[in-house]
């Protein structure tokens, strides 16, 4: 077997030994162990570009930038596929897919032996957060792809600085990946291998994670939703003082120089990556991007409050309606050093997708299928250009807001004030609102329904519940989670020291129409959020669902396009229908049985009970 940069491995027998016992089993033509260099990315990128895989854009215009077509059957999140294999079928819990252990090893065994012939292993070592954090955890990531490689030195910090912090007798959290498509002899490899069966399996209690057959965003990069989330929500779970969240988070500054961080957790394709860069309407204020997906949070016994660091290096981010006009910061953070998936090419050699700009570019238009299009002509066959899920990776110092103070500063963990739940409601939940208390705040999280979007399989526009935005990413039983996030009021000494938690709404829609303006005007939100936590006198109404605001008690300057009534239906506690949702809640929690908190289903009664007394 041939490996490359052996050195990097050899002083690391745990390391050495577990990648040879995996070598066994794939049966790869070589192993590149990769350094994370600029030479060695220019080498596989250039790699892919000659393969076909990646077509290089015009340097001139998106300079040092790759699109890449997905096979069209493997363009998101495969949910239905992706396991939990706990020891006991109740710790993953009713929410999750499991299988006995022993089984699916056994299937693995079979799926992944031989899967890598004829391919490159790769061997992808990184860290998520800063190498050598505090609150870092390092991984080894084993791939097929050069597409994973190339996405992974975005997304994480990786390379040769990783195997040298990593010590011995440290943890890594060993990641195996195959795009399950071995190469005969002399055959011609496809341009986006994969297989129509596939498994994305995490082993909670020891760790470990095994994905096959797709080569696709979440599926693939294990760092990230199978890492940071899926594994990672069972390490701190058994840490118990850790929590891993699918939260994007920002610093917000106010006119009077005060800098809070925010942390916000919405369904994929609910506006994360929007808020978390968003350019405030509101005079005065500034929003600076720490991360916009996932979140680490850890509890500091000394003053009682949640510190944050984002595991992630990069953005994988939602392209269609993304614009200058929506998202300015994210456009630019993918000017250059980007790779774009499933989006189409122009004439002029850069990208488009539907709501980058009002009409179609001149001339000849590649959608994402490989299919021409022309404005002119305008073939409706060919339409969407760009998968609905199409996505630009892009690093995340390249945002023009990105928060200068924790990149340039070896991304130490920043105190959190405030953590907002959301989803995308038509109906029933107002703008705003702000909880009774930490536990209430636990209820709203455990509460979140939102409409179905393009970023894992299903029909899209149908409610499901998605409880604090993790239903496709707790990694042991949901009910438990409930339960530990309550734990942490009894974890502190002054449940004040603890962040507010807020729920928002930006998809109120009245006849298929937005009610609320949305995008830079969340700023609005934001400030009455700092509002509250200063305590500022007169800032909301106290409702049976938590505080509102009054419509005078948000800043309104420079709306005045906005009608009153809109205002009032997005500010108005609808009772009947929140009652009828409590009856949904409750229901939907029953499935949890008795690994439901007592407290929280306490929780739920209290608030129905406050819901009957304002109707009556
Ligand atoms: N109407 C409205 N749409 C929004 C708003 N914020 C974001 N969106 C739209 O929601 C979609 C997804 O937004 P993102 O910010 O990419 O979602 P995300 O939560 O980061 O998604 P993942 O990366 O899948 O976790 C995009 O089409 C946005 O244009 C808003 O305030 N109002
Ligand atoms: O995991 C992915 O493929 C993209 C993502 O952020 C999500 O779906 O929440
Ligand atoms: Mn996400």
């Amino acid at each position: 077997m041939s490996y490359r940069n052996y050195h990097l491995i050899e002083k690391n027998d745990k390391l050495k030994n577990w990648i040879a016992e995996k070598v066994e089993l794939l049966k790869p033509e070589n192993v590149w162990i990769c350094d994370g260099s600029l030479e060695e990315n220019q080498e596989i990128l250039d790699g892919l570009v000659k393969s076909g895989v990646f077509t290089k854009l015009n340097d001139q215009k998106r300079p040092n930038c790759y699109l890449a077509r997905s096979d069209p059957s493997d363009v998101a999140r495969v949910e239905k596929c992706t396991y939990i294999c706990s020891e006991n079928e109740k710790d993953a819990g009713p929410t999750n897919n499991w299988m006995e252990p022993n089984k699916m090893r056994a299937i693995l065994n079979e799926k992944f032996n031989g899967c890598m012939k004829g391919r490159t292993l790769y061997v992808i070592p990184f860290s998520m957060g800063p190498v050598g954090g505090d609150q870092s955890r390092i991984g080894i990531e084993l791939s097929d792809s050069g597409y994973v490689v190339v996405n992974m030195r975005i997304m994480t910090k990786m390379g040769k600085a990783v195997l040298e912090a990593l010590k011995e007798d440290q943890e890594f959290i060993p990641c195996v990946h195959s795009v399950g498509h071995p190469l005969e002899k002399g055959e011609k490899d496809l341009s986006w291998p994969c297989n129509q069966t596939k498994y994305i399996v995490q082993f909670p209690e020891s760790h470990q994670i095994w994905s096959f057959g797709s080569g696709y965003g979440g599926n693939a990069l294990l760092g990230k939703k199978c890492f940071a989330l899926r594994i990672a929500t069972k390490m701190c779970h058994e840490e118990g003082n850790a929590l891993a969240e699918h939260m994007l988070i920002l610093g917000l500054t106010s006119p009077e120089n005060k800098k809070y961080y925010v942390c916000a957790a919405f369904p994929s394709a609910c506006g994360k990556t929007n808020l978390a860069m968003l350019n405030p309407t509101l005079e005065g204020w500034k929003v600076e991007c720490v991360g916009d997906d996932i979140a680490w949070l850890k509890l500091n016994k000394e003053d009682g409050r949640l510190y944050a660091i984002n595991p992630e290096a990069g953005f994988f981010g939602v392209a269609p309606g993304t614009s200058m006009k929506s998202n300015p910061n994210a456009m630019l953070s993918c000017s250059k050093d980007t790779i774009f998936t499933n989006v189409a090419l122009t004439e002029d050699g850069d990208i488009w997708w539907e709501g980058m700009s009002k009409e179609y570019p001149k001339g000849k238009i590649i959608n994402w299928l490989g299919k021409e299009f022309n404005a002119e002509t305008n073939q409706i066959d060919a339409l969407p250009l760009a998968h609905p899920n199409s996505r630009f990776t892009a690093y995340a110092e390249n945002c023009p807001v990105a928060d200068k103070e924790y990149y340039e500063n070896g991304c130490k963990p920043v105190p959190v004030s405030a953590i907002i739940f959301g989803g995308r409601r038509e109906s029933t939940v107002p703008l705003v609102l702000q909880s009774r208390d930490w536990c209430h705040g636990v209820l709203l999280g455990a509460s979140v329904a939102s409409e179905r979007t393009a970023a894992a399989e299903g029909t899209q526009g149908t409610l499901r519940f998605d409880p604090f935005a993790m239903l496709p990413f707790c990694g042991y039983n949901m009910g438990d989670y409930f339960g530990y996030w309550l734990s942490f009021v009894d974890k502190v000494k002054d449940p004040n020291t603890l962040p507010k938690i807020f729920n928002v709404n930006w998809f109120r829609k009245d006849n298929g129409r937005f009610l609320w303006p949305g995008y830079g005007d969340n700023s609005r939100v934001l400030k009455w959020i700092i509002d509250r936590i200063e305590g500022k006198e007169g800032s909301a109404v106290e409702t049976p669902v938590g505080y509102l605001p009054t419509i005078e008690s948000l800043d309104l300057t420079g709306l005045d396009d906005l009608p009153r009534e809109d205002l009032q239906k997005i500010l108005t506690v609808d009772i009947d229908a929140y009652l009828s949702e409590v009856v949904k809640i409750r229901e939907y929690h029953s499935q949890f049985g008795d690994r439901l908190p007592a407290k929280l289903s306490a929780e739920l009664d209290a608030l129905e009970e406050r819901l009957k007394q304002a109707k009556n």
